[in-house]
């Protein structure tokens, strides 16, 4: 084994956007110093086309014009709201918009001289010791180090291989390669093609994603709730959105936001890794683009949701059979709903509900859980209940001079009222950049003030091809019953709902081009009591711009 590098490098573990995004601020904070990116992956994600006059402020430092073609690369466009405070109490608000690219390493270096790619995964941290094993054999001492390995999927069973998770973009893309051969369990595109039937169980965003896209393969949906998409929506929006999910999918539906960039030609740069241990980034935005997401069938969507269940029990088909067989194990509802069904399929699930449904195989989109495992074993770290490393408002863990950022860690610092922390795009990027901030703060002495892109919680998405843009308390979330609720909905075109408590906004969802995101993130932002507007607040003939210039 290699001899440690001197510790007095910054090290940053993991080539997705929190990652990428903590190591070029690095880059730029020490233009003199070496920044070791160390990651699993063969493509690292970066943020490009950041455009705004600002966004210095809150950018990894991106030109601004980068482009397009560079490399053959396509690009998924990526819009999210960014707040800038000027040091004093008021608060101004961008718009930020910028596009998500996965590279070959070989770009971020060509970007950042100063930043050099490892590409192998660590296969140990000696915290004490203030060094990294690598798969590869080598050691890396650390002055201070950041972990970004993202998360990886929680499925509701491990090791069945016809329960699929959705995480890197291996997990969704099918390729004949050899390297693949190690996800062959995560092909959900190949096998995709060949399904006539799925399951998909969750609730949350990839479910949501998926129950739209896919075509040409008969889908059931199992969720816990009443209504779909719990972790962005109430049943108010969830009903607007299941009728869109429920009519024939439009023609506009095919205008991606963005489109997935292919990692073959990422693969061919590949530096040795070992395939075994490989560890994707999360797909983020769009991740379903380029995807051809098509079953065996003609039709373009047959959707049927089973709600208020869970998973009870999956049954290969050999062990379906022999229940089937010894009828008395199953009830007769069971029985029922099963023979109805005449298909032999490789797998049936049997619901808490009582029916069984026979599919090709299930995807599990059951949120994710921090990747901690097994690299940061024997190091003692606290952690959060959801399995995430704690980190504090200066994103500092447990640990002397490790910090930590994305979806691995859970912020425990006291959050402003209105803003929480979901695993998303937007999140891991802010916190990657904050984390390089603060490594750099602490490395030369200087104080540093919690990063304003967690003021407000903002997130813009895109579900059943409708502009999602989601603001602060946006369910009410910790507010109790202490709120008020104010609604506009037209049906097919737009859905208004503002969380209201004492007058003031709290948080809102918008659905459709409602063109009311800044006023709203204005308004919440700045708590100004709104009791006098009463309903005037959402009523379409008000231009409420115009109420509070
Ligand atoms: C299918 C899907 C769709 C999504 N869609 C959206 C969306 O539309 N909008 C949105 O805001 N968010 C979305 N997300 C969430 C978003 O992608 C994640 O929150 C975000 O990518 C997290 O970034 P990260 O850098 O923390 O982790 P990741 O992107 O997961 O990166 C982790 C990195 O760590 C590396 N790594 C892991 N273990 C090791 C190790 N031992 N040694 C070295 N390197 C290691 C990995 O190779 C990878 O490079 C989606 C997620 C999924 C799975
Ligand atoms: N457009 C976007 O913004 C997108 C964002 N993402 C992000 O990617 C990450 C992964 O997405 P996803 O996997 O959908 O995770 P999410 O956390 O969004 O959703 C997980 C869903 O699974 C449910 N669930 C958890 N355990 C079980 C179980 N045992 N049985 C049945 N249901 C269960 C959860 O219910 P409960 O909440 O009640 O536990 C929840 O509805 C998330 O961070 C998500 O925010 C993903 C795709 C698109």
């Amino acid at each position: 084994m290699e001899a440690a590098r001197p510790s007095g490098t910054f090290v940053v573990v993991g080539g997705g956007i929190a990652g990428v995004t903590c190591a070029e601020q690095l880059a730029i904070n020490f233009p003199a110093e070496d920044i070791l990116l160390v990651t699993a992956s063969p493509v690292i994600k970066a943020v490009t086309n950041f455009k705004q006059d600002l966004a210095s402020l809150c950018s990894p430092g991106y030109p601004g014009t980068h482009s397009i073609d560079q490399a053959g690369l396509k690009l998924k466009r990526f819009t999210c709201l960014c707040f800038l405070s000027a040091g004093i109490k008021a608060v101004s608000k961008v718009l930020e918009e910028f596009d998500v690219e996965e590279q070959p390493s070989t770009m971020l270096e060509n970007r950042f001289p100063n930043i050099k790619v490892i590409g192998s995964g660590v296969k140990q941290l000696k915290s004490e010791e203030h060094s990294i094993l690598t798969e590869d054999g080598r050691e890396y001492g650390y002055k201070k180090l950041c972990l970004c390995a993202g998360a990886k999927p929680k499925l509701i069973c491990e090791g069945n291989p016809y329960v699929l998770g959705i995480r890197d973009t291996d997990s969704a893309q099918a390729t004949d390669s050899a390297f693949l051969k190690a996800c062959e369990n995560l092909e959900f595109q190949k096998k995709l093609t060949k399904a006539r039937r799925i399951m998909i169980v969750g609730n949350g965003g990839i479910a949501l994603e998926l129950v739209y896209e896919i075509e040409g393969c008969e889908v059931i949906w199992a969720i816990k709730d009443k209504a779909i998409g719990n972790t962005f929506f109430d049943a108010g929006a969830a009903e607007f959105l299941t009728s869109k999910l429920m009519s024939e999918k439009s023609e506009a539906k095919t205008a991606h936001k963005r489109t997935i960039y292919t990692v073959e030609e990422a693969k061919k740069d590949t530096r040795t890794k070992s395939e075994a241990n490989y560890v994707g980034s999360a797909l983020g935005p769009d991740w379903h683009g380029g995807l051809a997401l098509k079953g065996t069938k003609e039709f373009s969507h047959s959707i049927h949701i089973e709600d208020r269940c869970e998973v009870k029990k999956i049954y290969l088909q050999e062990e379906f059979k022999i229940m089937k067989k010894k009828s008395l194990a199953f009830p007769k509802d069971h029985h029922k709903s099963v023979t109805v069904d005449t298909e032999l399929w490789p797998v049936y699930v049997e619901l808490t509900n009582g029916k069984i449904y026979g599919c090709d195989f299930l995807v599990s989109a059951t949120g994710v859980t921090p990747n901690i495992h097994p690299f940061l074993r024997g190091n003692n770290f606290d952690l959060e209940e959801d399995g995430g490393l704690r980190v504090d408002e200066q994103m500092r863990t447990s640990l002397p001079d490790i910090y930590a950022a994305g979806d691995i860690c859970t912020a425990c610092w006291q959050p402003s009222p209105v803003w929480q922390q979901m695993r998303l795009w937007t999140q891991a990027r802010q916190m990657g950049c904050y984390a390089a901030k603060c490594m750099t703060a602490a490395s030369m002495g200087h104080p540093i003030d919690m990063d304003f892109s967690f003021e407000l919680f903002a997130h813009v998405t895109k579900f059943f091809n409708y502009k999602v843009v989601l603001l602060g308390k946006y369910n009410a979330q910790g507010l109790g019953s202490d709120h008020e609720l104010m609604l506009r909905c037209t049906r097919g075109q737009e859905y208004v709902k503002v969380v209201m408590q004492n007058g003031r906004m709290m948080g809102a969802v918008l659905i459709g081009e409602t063109d009311l995101e800044e006023t709203f993130e204005n308004l919440i932002l700045n708590q100004m009591d709104l009791s006098s507007y009463g309903e005037d607040l959402l009523d379409p003939n008000i231009d409420i711009e115009d109420y509070f210039d």
